[in-house]
């Protein structure tokens, strides 16, 4: 017999594990609303035509090795990455007092630098949203962290929960580190308005609070790049220090090329310098150093003037096109008469919209509709077209009649 006998067989992942399950039903009228990944109106994986061209120009250059990145990944890649969530014109950037490592997408961005606090920060409680993306506990528990969580979520409203945000905030111990999402807000596409960021800022700087955003979908909330990555650029604005995960699984359909970076924002050069010789010693032992592909497609088009005003285009396009999933379901529950209030469809921004349907409508809608979305009521918006909004709103329909 073998020695693994006795272990267990373990669930499915909340979000990973609904395409799973859609993957197994034959039915022609299925539908996946659950991981957030984009799809066209013809339902179908957009690579985007900006990243084809970077991706040929790299084949066809006859000089391009395959030898090992640096453990902190790509230079150009690291230096264009601050930039565009930080600003081109971001003091921190000038000063040098950032230091930017290529990790593996978001969520190795998330993860070296939870490894590093959990070594290095001396408070060791980190607060989450609740709701949040349901990855960030275990990822922030697996480094060592004590998770604790902010209210975020108004429930009735389907909005922010602004005072419990700022009462739960105002009570944590001064100096813990508190996750942020940067814009576009998963599970519940509500985001804080600039007076709100801004009351949150002055908040946690007077409590010492560290700031530890999430960027997943920079861009795909408002379709700007810049608007998207304001709230970020408030905190950087005030001198403080502050980490930021970026993504561009989403933003640049590299979803599979798991290209991300983590950027430390620091008082001083001198600092930033030191505690990228301390996150080479997290990445090391973890997976030696980044792939080099999604990194050298990110790093051409951030760096040429034209390839990066395509993208801006392409990326703007997917954006406007989720918004116009929104209306469209919104208007085909109002022609029903759907009862209930579903404005917060068209309110909520983002690639998800927080339907407020309990986990028993959304299994009768996957059971009589093959519906396929994560059990908090959660919808990707990127799933949908106009063929099939239809089909939605009927289980919809049926699921709250
Ligand atoms: C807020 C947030 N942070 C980080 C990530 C990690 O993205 P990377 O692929 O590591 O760059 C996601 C992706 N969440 C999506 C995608 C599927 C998943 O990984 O759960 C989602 O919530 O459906 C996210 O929503």
């Amino acid at each position: 017999n073998s020695v693994f006998d006795h272990v267990v067989r373990a669930p499915e992942d909340p979000i990973l594990g609904v395409t799973v399950a859609y993957n197994k039903d034959a039915s022609p009228v299925k539908l996946n609303l659950g991981v957030g990944a984009y799809r066209t109106e013809e339902g179908k994986p957009l690579v985007l035509n900006v990243v084809r061209r970077a991706e040929q120009m790299l084949v066809n250059n006859s000089s391009r090795v395959k030898e090992y990145l640096p453990i902190v990944g790509l230079a150009d890649f690291n230096k264009l990455s601050a930039k565009l969530i930080l600003g081109a014109d971001s003091p921190a950037v000038q000063e040098n007092r950032v230091t930017t490592v290529q990790c593996l997408s978001g969520t190795g961005s998330l993860r070296v630098g939870a490894e590093f606090l959990a070594r290095h920060y001396h408070q060791r409680t980190i607060y989450i949203p609740q709701p949040t993306w349901g990855n960030h506990l275990k990822i922030f528990g697996l480094a060592g962290l004590s998770v604790k969580t902010y209210r975020y979520f108004c429930p009735s409203t389907r909005g922010l929960n602004f005072q419990g945000l700022l009462e739960d905030l105002g009570s944590a111990p001064s100096g813990a580190i508190v996750l942020l999402h940067a814009c576009a807000h998963n599970p519940t596409g509500v985001d804080p308005t600039p007076q709100q960021w801004e009351q949150i800022r002055q908040l946690m700087r007077s409590k010492a609070l560290l700031p530890f955003f999430d960027s997943a979908y920079q861009g795909f909330a408002s379709g700007n790049l810049d608007i998207d990555a304001q709230p970020i650029r408030m905190f950087v604005a005030d001198g403080g220090e502050c980490f930021v995960a970026q993504s561009y699984a989403k933003n640049m359909g590299l979803y599979g090329e798991r290209v991300g970076a983590l950027s430390i924002v620091c008082r001083s050069a001198d600092v930033a310098s030191r505690v990228e010789s301390q996150l080479k010693l997290v990445i090391r032992p973890m997976y030696s150093n980044p792939p080099i592909h999604g990194a050298s497609i990110v790093a051409m088009i951030l760096k040429d003037r034209n390839m990066f005003q395509e993208w801006t285009i392409e990326l703007k396009a997917m954006a406007d096109r989720i918004i116009s999933m929104r209306q469209k379901l919104f208007d085909a529950l109002r022609s029903r008469g759907t009862p209930g209030d579903w404005s917060h469809i068209i309110k909520q921004i983002g690639m998800f919209t927080f339907t407020g349907l309990n986990s028993e409508q959304v299994a009768f809608m996957t059971k009589e509709y093959h519906i396929y979305m994560t059990s908090d009521g959660r919808i990707s918006m990127a799933g949908l077209s106009s063929r099939t909004v239809p089909h939605l709103a009927d289980a919809i329909h049926a699921a709250v009649t």
